[in-house]
C-alpha cells in the first residue's frame, strides 16, 4: 500500500493552515499531519482537530536546520500509524526546492511505499509584489516548484490588478495547475475533488538552486504565557506592528486571554490582520517573525 505526501507550502500567512482546516475533516482514508514552525513555539498545532494524529517540529525549517527531525517524523509516522496519506505543512520561510529534495531521498531509501503525490503552494496576492520585491528568488522557489497553486486573499485586490499577478505568477511556473479563483470560497469536499483531478507530482530532475537558510534571512521570538488583553487593545497592537518600532515584522500570530475569560487567536502579517475567539485553548502565545526584530519593544507589548 502507498503512502502519499503531500506539502502544502505557502510564505508566511499565505493560508496554508487555513487550508489543512478545510481539506483535513474531509479526506479519505486515514491522514497525518506534520507541522513545521520556524519559531520556538507551535501555534498552528492547537488549532487543528485535536483527534488528529500531528507532529509538530519547532525551531527551524525542515528543509534546513531540523532536518533531522523531518525525516525521523515521516519514518516515524509512516511506520505507526501506516496513513494513506502524509500531510506536511513547512514553515512560510521553508524552501519548498529542498524539501522536494528531501522527501524523495526519503522516498528512495524507505522500505515503504511513500510518494509524493502533491506539491500546492498558496499564494497571498495581495502580497505577492511586495514578496517577490524583497525576497527575489527565496520567496518565488515555493512558486516555482509547486505543481498546483491557489490563490489566497483575493478580497484584498481589484480583478485586473489579480490577472496581472496570476500572468507574473505563471511566468514563475509554466506548468502548475493554477486554480484562478479564491480556494477560499470553496468546501473541503470541492477542493478535494479538484486536487483529484490533478496528475499526481512527477520526479523532475531540474537544477536546484542555492538559497540562503531562512535563519540567515530572518529572526523569530516567542512569548509562552503572554499578559491579557482587552478588545480594543488587540485592535490597537495588531494596528501597531506595521510600526518600525518592532523592527520589521513579517508575521505575527498566536492565541491570547482576554479580560473576560475568553480566548481568541490572532494573525498578522504586514497585508492583513485578523482575529477571532477561540472555543478552547491549552495555552496562550506569540510568535513573532520578521527581521531586525526588537525583542525588548515586543517583550513590552505582550509580556505580562
Ligand atoms: N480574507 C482572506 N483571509 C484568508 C485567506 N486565506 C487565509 N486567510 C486568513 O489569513 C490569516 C493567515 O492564515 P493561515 O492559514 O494561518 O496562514 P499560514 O500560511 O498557515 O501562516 P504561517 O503560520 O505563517 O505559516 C488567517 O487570519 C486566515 O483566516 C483568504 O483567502 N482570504
Amino acid at each position: 500500500m502507498s503512502i502519499y505526501i503531500n506539502i502544502i507550502s505557502g510564505f508566511l500567512g499565505a493560508g496554508k493552515t487555513t487550508f489543512l482546516k478545510k481539506i483535513i475533516p474531509k479526506m479519505k482514508g486515514k491522514v497525518v499531519l506534520i507541522e513545521n514552525e520556524f519559531g520556538d513555539i507551535g501555534v498552528d498545532g492547537d488549532l487543528i482537530p485535536k483527534e488528529f494524529p500531528i507532529r509538530e517540529i519547532y525551531a527551524g525549517c525542515i528543509c534546513c536546520s531540523v532536518v533531522q527531525d523531518f525525516r525521523k517524523a515521516i519514518e516515524e509516522l509512516a511506520l505507526e500509524y501506516k496513513p494513506d496519506h502524509i500531510l506536511i505543512e513547512p514553515s512560510g520561510v521553508g524552501s519548498l526546492s529542498d524539501i522536494i529534495k528531501i522527501c524523495e531521498s526519503i522516498s528512495k531509501k524507505s522500505d515503504l511505499d511513500i510518494r509524493i503525490k502533491h506539491l500546492i503552494t498558496i499564494v497571498d496576492v495581495s502580497a505577492f509584489e511586495d514578496y517577490v520585491e524583497n525576497f527575489g528568488g527565496f520567496y518565488l522557489d515555493q512558486i516555482r516548484n509547486a505543481h498546483i497553486i491557489f490563490l489566497s486573499h483575493f478580497d484584498k485586490i481589484e480583478h485586473k490588478e489579480m490577472v496581472r499577478i496570476i500572468s507574473q505568477i505563471r511566468l514563475n511556473n509554466q506548468t502548475a495547475f493554477i486554480l484562478k479563483e479564491a480556494w477560499h470560497s470553496h468546501d473541503g469536499e470541492e477542493i478535494i475533488e479538484m486536487l483529484n483531478t490533478v496528475n499526481s507530482y512527477e520526479i523532475a530532475s531540474k537544477e536546484k538552486p542555492v538559497l540562503m537558510p531562512a535563519n540567515r534571512m530572518f529572526s523569530t521570538f516567542s512569548i509562552a504565557n503572554p499578559r491579557i488583553f482587552s478588545e480594543k487593545e488587540i485592535d490597537t497592537m495588531l494596528a501597531s506592528l506595521k510600526d518600525k518600532e518592532y523592527g520589521s515584522i513579517l508575521r505575527a500570530k498566536g492565541i491570547l486571554e482576554l479580560n473576560t475569560k475568553q480566548f481568541i487567536h490572532f494573525n498578522f502579517t504586514p497585508h492583513h490582520d485578523h482575529w477571532e475567539y477561540l472555543e478552547e485553548c491549552k495555552a496562550t502565545k506569540v510568535v513573532i517573525i520578521g527581521s531586525d526584530l526588537n525583542k525588548q519593544k515586543i517583550s513590552e507589548g505582550f509580556q505580562k
